[in-house]
């Protein structure tokens, strides 16, 4: 578990991405909604949670490696779908597809992507997935033709994110009227065939001619979409199994379940849609909790460390996905600081295996964590200690 010379960790990789970046790009990846308490949980929250780690185990060999949804993959980290890769750089989504096949991570990838979904799985080894996400429109054959394009370029799921019926409110982008640079083009609009849809809807969004991004992501959406009107739907186009993206309640696991989804994703979109909406790591268990292991459950959401994901993994998520530390890396160097900052947080991920004596992924288990009730008061595990129930107990 080699460290090399570029920055040591994912908070060095956020400031160097500060400095490097336009004010209005940099703006538009790094704010959260309103007052941006969700955001500021979502990282602040993993810090309430402890580790309990065990010693004298033979700790000589660590893997990572896992399943998802039946496949194996050589690690439980994945890159998390982010609108517009090129802000950050000019090799953009492709650039940070070959740094997530590099790594063996999953990829997911935003419609809002400025690199066409044939190009980016292209970039890929083979041996990775790509997952694609979806905004579902009020025009639902431009969602349609997406979601087909995607299946036949062999994209492995599909990931529909319901936090954002329409985007929330994100005071920096506002006071920085933030719009696009006019060079950069939502590629995926710009099939020819989707492009002359006769409501027009895919060049405007290809083109962003509204006053602001936001108001055009709003008027496009399909805000009448419901579990009742969307998975069947999605169901009867795709045979790609569905993600939901943006759960964090027992309640909509539930649905998840009946409406025959393969997985959620408990995320609150990185605190940028409900302002307020819990820290992801606390919704975990819940959500964990309500899917009885018929569904995999997956968290993004404030990770910058490797015990971040650690401690995910032990409250019962099945794999982890990051977003802005991507992106950082993706604006400090392209392919290679998107690869490095994945690296970094393996790498955290491995060392934090090490020391607390787990050699597999399988290992991380509930009693691995807790959260202490009050910091300050030395947390006692009770002689036969049940971690699920001291963890109701707190
Ligand atoms: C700049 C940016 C763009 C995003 N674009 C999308 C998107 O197009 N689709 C989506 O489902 N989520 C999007 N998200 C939300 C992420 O997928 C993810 O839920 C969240 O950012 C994870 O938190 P993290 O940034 O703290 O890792 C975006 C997040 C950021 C920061
Ligand atoms: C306007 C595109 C939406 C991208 C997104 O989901 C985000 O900015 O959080």
């Amino acid at each position: 578990m080699e460290f090399n010379n570029d920055p040591v960790c994912i908070k060095d990789l956020e400031k160097l991405a500060m400095r490097v970046m336009p004010g209005g790009a940099w703006g538009y990846y790094d704010s959260g909604a309103n007052g941006e308490q969700t955001k500021r949980d979502n990282e602040d929250s993993f810090s309430e949670y402890r580790l309990h780690p065990r010693m004298l185990r033979d700790v000589s060999q660590i893997s990572t490696e896992t399943t998802i949804l039946g496949q194996k993959v050589k690690t439980p980290l994945g890159v998390a779908p982010c609108a517009m890769h090129k802000l950050a750089h000019p090799g953009g989504e492709a650039a940070t597809s070959r740094a997530a096949a590099k790594n063996g991570s999953i990829m997911i990838l935003s419609t809002y992507s400025t690199t066409s979904l044939e190009k980016v799985i292209a970039q890929g080894n083979g041996d990775t997935q790509y997952w694609m996400q979806l905004y579902v429109y009020q025009n639902r054959s431009v969602s349609e033709k997406l979601v087909r394009r995607a299946e036949k370029a062999g994209f492995k799921a599909l990931v529909l994110t319901v936090d954002a019926p329409v985007l929330g409110r994100r005071l920096v982008d506002a006071r920085n009227k933030f719009n696009p640079p006019p060079h950069l083009r939502l590629e995926n609009f710009m099939d020819p065939e989707v492009a002359n849809d006769p409501a027009g809807y895919s060049s405007s969004l290809a083109y962003s001619t509204s006053e602001t991004f936001g108001a055009t992501f709003g008027a496009n959406g399909d805000q009448t979409l419901s579990w009742a009107n969307g998975i069947s739907w999605l169901k009867s186009i795709t045979s790609m199994p569905i993600i939901v993206k943006g759960i964090l309640t027992a309640e909509d696991t539930r649905l998840a379940i009946e409406h025959g989804c393969a997985g959620v994703i408990v995320s609150n979109h990185g605190g940028r849609q409900l302002d307020g909406a819990l820290a992801t790591i606390d919704a975990l268990p819940q959500v964990v909790e309500a899917a009885d292991d018929k569904i995999e459950v997956y968290l993004d959401g404030g990770v910058r460390r490797g015990s971040d994901i650690f401690k995910a993994l032990a409250l019962g998520a099945r794999a982890v996905f990051v977003a802005r530390p991507v992106l950082w890396g993706l604006a400090y160097k392209g392919e290679h600081g998107a690869y490095h900052a994945l690296d970094l947080l393996q790498k955290e991920l491995e060392l934090t295996m090490t020391l607390s004596g787990t050699t597999k992924v399988s290992e991380i288990d509930e009693s691995y964590v807790y959260r202490p009730a009050n910091r300050w008061i030395r947390y006692a595990p009770g002689k036969n200690g049940n971690p699920k129930k001291l963890l109701a107990k707190l």
